[in-house]
Order: C-alpha cells, then sequence, then structure tokens
C-alpha cells in the first residue's frame, strides 16, 4: 500500500522534504525526522541510479514516502527507477499532455503501457517473493509531473485532467526563470502564477505540491489547496546551520543566502 498516495488521493496534506545531499548516511536520519515524504532528486543532485538505490533502501524501514524525481522525462529511466524499487515519481519539466500521457504509459506494462517487464531481477518485486507484483504494480505507483514553464501553464488543463498522473507539482525556480524572472520566484508575477496553477489544479480534483523553503509561502500554498508541500532541502538546512553557528563563535554578520534562492 502507496500511503502516500492514498494520502493524494483522499486530499489529505503530506509535508515533504528535499534530498540533494545525494547519500543514504543523511536520507536515513531525515527519514526518522518526521517528514510524510522525502524527495530524493535525480535532476539537480549528484545522483545516478546505484546512489538512488541505496537512498531508497536507507529510508525503506521508516514511515516516510521516497519520492524519486527523474532527471528528464525518459521512459528507459521510468523503468529503471520503479525496477530498483521506486513507486512515487516525479517527472521535471512536462510541458503538455502528450508528454504526461507518455509518462503514464510508462509506468504501465502492456498493453496499458510500455514498461518493460524485468521484475523478476527487480527490487521493485523484492526479486519476485511480492505475489501477482506485474498485475499489483500499478496500484501503487504515484506518477506526479512537474509544471514549471510558461508553456506548461498553458498545457496546464490537459495535463490535470490525464488519468493516471496523480499530482502536479510546481516548479517555482523555473517556472521564475521561464517567466523571465531568474532567481525571483517571489517576484509577484510568478506568485500570481502559481496561485493560478494551484486553483487550476485543484479544480480537476488532483494533487497539487510545491517546494516552498520560505514558512510563509508553504502555509499560504497550503492554505491554497496544495496538498504535498516540501518545506525546505537538506543542502539548505546544513550550510544555512553551518554557516549560523561559524557566525556564533566567529563573528561576521547575517548574509543573504548565497547563489540563486532555494525557495
Ligand atoms: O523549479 C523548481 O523550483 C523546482 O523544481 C525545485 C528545484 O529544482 C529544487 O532543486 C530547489 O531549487
Amino acid at each position: 500500500m502507496n500511503d502516500f498516495k492514498t494520502a493524494l488521493l483522499q486530499d489529505r496534506v503530506q509535508i515533504g522534504l528535499w534530498q540533494a545531499l545525494a547519500n543514504p548516511y543523511t536520507a536515513e536520519i531525515c527519514a526518522g525526522a518526521g517528514f510524510d515524504w522525502l524527495l530524493l532528486d535525480g535532476e539537480h543532485a549528484p545522483n545516478d541510479l546505484p546512489l538512488l538505490l541505496a537512498q531508497l533502501q536507507a529510508v525503506a524501514a521508516y514511515p516516510v514516502e521516497p519520492v524519486v524525481r527523474l532527471p528528464t522525462g525518459d521512459a528507459v529511466l521510468v523503468k529503471q527507477m520503479l525496477d530498483i524499487g521506486a513507486r512515487s515519481l516525479l517527472v521535471p519539466m512536462v510541458e503538455s499532455a502528450a508528454q504526461a500521457e507518455a509518462m503514464v504509459r510508462a509506468t504501465r506494462y502492456p498493453p496499458q503501457g510500455t514498461r518493460g517487464v524485468g521484475s523478476a531481477i527487480g527490487r521493485a518485486s523484492r526479486w519476485n517473493r511480492t505475489h501477482n507484483y506485474l498485475n499489483e504494480a500499478e496500484d501503487e505507483i504515484c506518477l506526479m509531473v512537474q509544471i514549471e514553464s510558461a508553456a506548461a501553464l498553458a498545457a496546464l488543463p490537459s495535463i490535470a485532467e490525464l488519468p493516471g498522473v496523480d499530482g502536479i507539482f510546481i516548479g517555482p525556480s523555473d517556472l521564475a526563470a521561464s517567466l523571465g524572472h531568474l532567481g525571483d520566484p517571489g517576484h509577484a508575477a510568478v506568485q500570481r502564477a502559481i496561485e493560478r496553477a494551484i486553483a487550476t489544479v485543484r479544480t480537476s480534483a488532483k494533487a497539487v505540491g510545491i517546494l516552498a523553503a520560505d514558512e510563509g509561502l508553504a502555509r499560504r500554498y497550503l492554505e491554497l489547496g496544495a496538498t504535498f508541500v516540501a518545506v525546505g532541502t537538506d543542502v539548505t538546512l546544513l550550510a544555512r546551520g553551518a554557516e549560523a553557528l561559524a557566525r556564533r563563535f566567529k563573528g561576521g554578520r547575517d548574509e543573504e543566502p548565497r547563489g540563486a534562492t532555494i525557495y
């Protein structure tokens, strides 16, 4: 049973934490922290398949759902992530219903889809110890797609209506860049686009998610109906916490976070 998927279908809030340290040790530390889901980032973190596998194994004993973000929306990568035992997937940069539908098909075995059959040697079926995996896998798989460009916003109504898409995740950083506000996801125009997107997804009765390390905005999005919200990243917790501790003993003024704002 994928409790995370069930929670999305029942419109229950799920609070998550972004994992970009690409490390099974830190992923396990975070797995016991009390979050409902952890995002294992295959797009922007230095993750490869074996490392994602190690993180899936490290968090498996904890009551938290690992959501694996693919580097890109590629059916071969979907197959590989599912075969190593990921069952909740986030696909970045989806900009059309056709692209989203191809991802749905990539999560399903023939004749409904295109997923290659390799469960006998895959962790997904626990090496064929899971009875009837081939026929029950689809019910456990939770597919979420990212809306994070102007083109994606235009296609959002058709994407949100697609059967098999369980959630829509809004990417504030890339959306800001696409709308001409690189590095400024808090810009009023970006905020308006995010709030409109949340409303659009809610009318389709689909779950909508986002990443917002700013507590005020995270709570705002929850009020608007977002249900799977990541409220921080492991990298930010470590980097800013280490800097603050160093300043307490070595002085130095509080500085704005360097680099693009992790939103
Ligand atoms: O566009 C976004 O914002 C996201 O998709 C989340 C970021 O990729 C995440 O890495 C934080 O910057």
